[in-house]
């Protein structure tokens, strides 16, 4: 496993790159203010909020920076709560959230970690967390808003409370958290299972917040929280491929490789809509999508949390020279996507964004993979043909197409005992699209040359 790169911001702190335009149907959303090239930061930015993902990863953790806490002894605990502690002195000096500094000192629940922080800060950045969009209402009992917002006045001494504390201000906090915050993960350790990674802690960035999503996006971020220097917390969001000015730059809020019954369904009820990104409108054509498409370990991810945001990228930037008249929505190259940036480390689903280009505007061709760390060189992208002898097995073929006439194909692949897929689209009917979702990292070059060529 490669380490991650000397610089991932040099391309600079990029928000120019980038202007908030208000779009049908999806709220706020970014949208690329210039042509943009692979690899390219187009934000870089620290956090209004950052807080504790448990009460263990303070153990684990500096309370002010969220490094890794150096070996016992030399940590400095927090003069104040003795329950936390930094990993500098400097760390110490900055010190951690007053409100939670203070209910550490006593028994705190996990669940009130984000509110005593929110409730910690000054009002500006209140103000700018309550500026953020709205999650739709937990499901009954999934979140007791009053109850959590009783332990912490229970807990806060009432002249360290904002003013305008009160439970529709707790519960307005709670669904922009819900909505908002992204994940800054544990270090991942070659050998760890990926699915068991955890976060460290969670933040809310002001602008990244107002990504919208796509399940196929244009733009993935990265956290490097243990890297030396200031903005450790900071979130960077790098350009997967070109896209030009006046698109909208989406992240996928979680991984890609989820499946569409999925997707839809965290979708609803996490964020309130239901997804016509370009991927769904293929794929929710296909019929046999939940029930053939097997338990492929998506409840893990869903633990996960690792990333949000928003927005429809859809087709932008990638191999427009292919694109026929239109806007070229049906010519995404899925393929090519799912091959190109998610990560074939064992068990990742991260994706792989290239580095950014150097100072001289060259491109990097060296993929970083936003979840592992992997560096992988663009020619090794794609494998070699027949390198896998692996037992193809196909599981099932979708009545709506006319298999005699061969004008399409749907198939669905297991490659091994793993539930991989193969998807190729309607031929005859749409276009002269050929879309082909490919989620193993060992599929063989013949079989898609042979679906390109269809
Ligand atoms: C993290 S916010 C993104 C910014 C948000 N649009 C805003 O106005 O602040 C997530 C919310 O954006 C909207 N959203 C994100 N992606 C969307 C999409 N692909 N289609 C429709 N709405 C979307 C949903 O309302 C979702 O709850």
């Amino acid at each position: 496993m490669a380490s991650a790169p000397q610089n991932p911001t040099a391309a600079a702190a990029a928000s120019d790159l980038l202007r908030v335009d208000d779009l049908p149907g999806r709220g706020r959303g970014l949208v690329a203010s210039r042509n943009v090239r692979e690899g390219e930061v187009l934000l870089s930015e620290p956090p209004v909020l950052l807080y504790p993902s448990t009460l263990a990863s303070l153990r684990s953790y500096c309370a002010a920076c969220f490094r890794s806490l150096p070996a016992a002894g030399a940590a400095v605990p927090c003069a104040s709560c003795r329950a936390a502690a930094f990993c500098s002195p400097s760390c110490a000096a900055a010190s951690h959230p007053r409100l939670l500094c203070t209910a550490l000192s006593q028994a705190v629940q996990e669940p009130l970690l984000f509110l005593l922080s929110a409730y910690s800060l000054p009002d500006p950045s209140l103000h700018v967390v309550l500026s953020l969009s709205s999650a739709p209402p937990p499901p009954p009992g999934a979140q007791d808003a009053a109850g959590l917002h009783a332990a912490v006045a229970a807990l806060a001494p009432p002249h360290m409370l904002p003013q305008g504390f009160s439970p529709d201000l707790t519960a307005a906090l709670l669904s922009k958290d819900r909505g908002n915050s992204f994940a800054i993960m544990e270090p991942y350790r070659p050998g760890m299972s990926l699915e068991l990674l955890k976060a460290r802690a969670y933040a809310v960035y002001p602008r990244a917040s107002l990504f919208n999503h796509d399940c196929l996006p244009n733009v993935c971020h990265f956290d490097y929280p243990d890297r030396p220097g200031p903005g450790n917390t900071d979130i960077v969001v790098r350009a997967l491929h070109d896209i030009s000015e006046g698109r909208e730059v989406c992240i996928s809020y979680f991984a890609a490789n989820w499946r569409y019954a999925d997707r839809q369904r965290r979708l609803l009820e996490d964020y309130g809509f239901r997804c016509e990104c370009d991927r769904c409108q293929v794929e929710s054509r296909w019929k046999d999508d939940d029930d053939n498409n097997g338990d492929d370990g998506d409840e893990a991810m869903e633990e996960e949390e690792g990333e949000e945001g928003g927005g429809d990228g859809g087709d932008d930037g990638m191999e427009e020279e292919e694109e026929e008249e239109g806007d070229g929505a049906d010519d995404f190259p899925h393929a090519y996507f799912f091959v190109r940036y998610l990560c074939d480390s064992e068990g990742c689903w991260g994706m792989l964004a290239p580095l950014p280009p150097s100072p001289n505007g060259e491109l990097s061709h060296v993929f970083e993979c936003n979840l592992c760390g992997k560096l992988r060189k663009e020619e090794d992208a794609m494998p070699d043909e027949g390198t896998s002898g692996m037992n193809i097995t196909f599981l099932v073929g979708s009545s709506d197409y006319d298999y005699s006439l061969g004008l399409a194909i749907l198939l669905i692949v297991s490659l091994g005992d793993t539930i991989d897929l193969i998807l190729f689209q309607d031929l005859s009917h749409q276009s002269s699209t050929v879309i082909v979702l490919v989620l193993p990292h060992t599929v063989p070059q013949t079989i898609l040359s042979e679906a390109l060529l269809v």
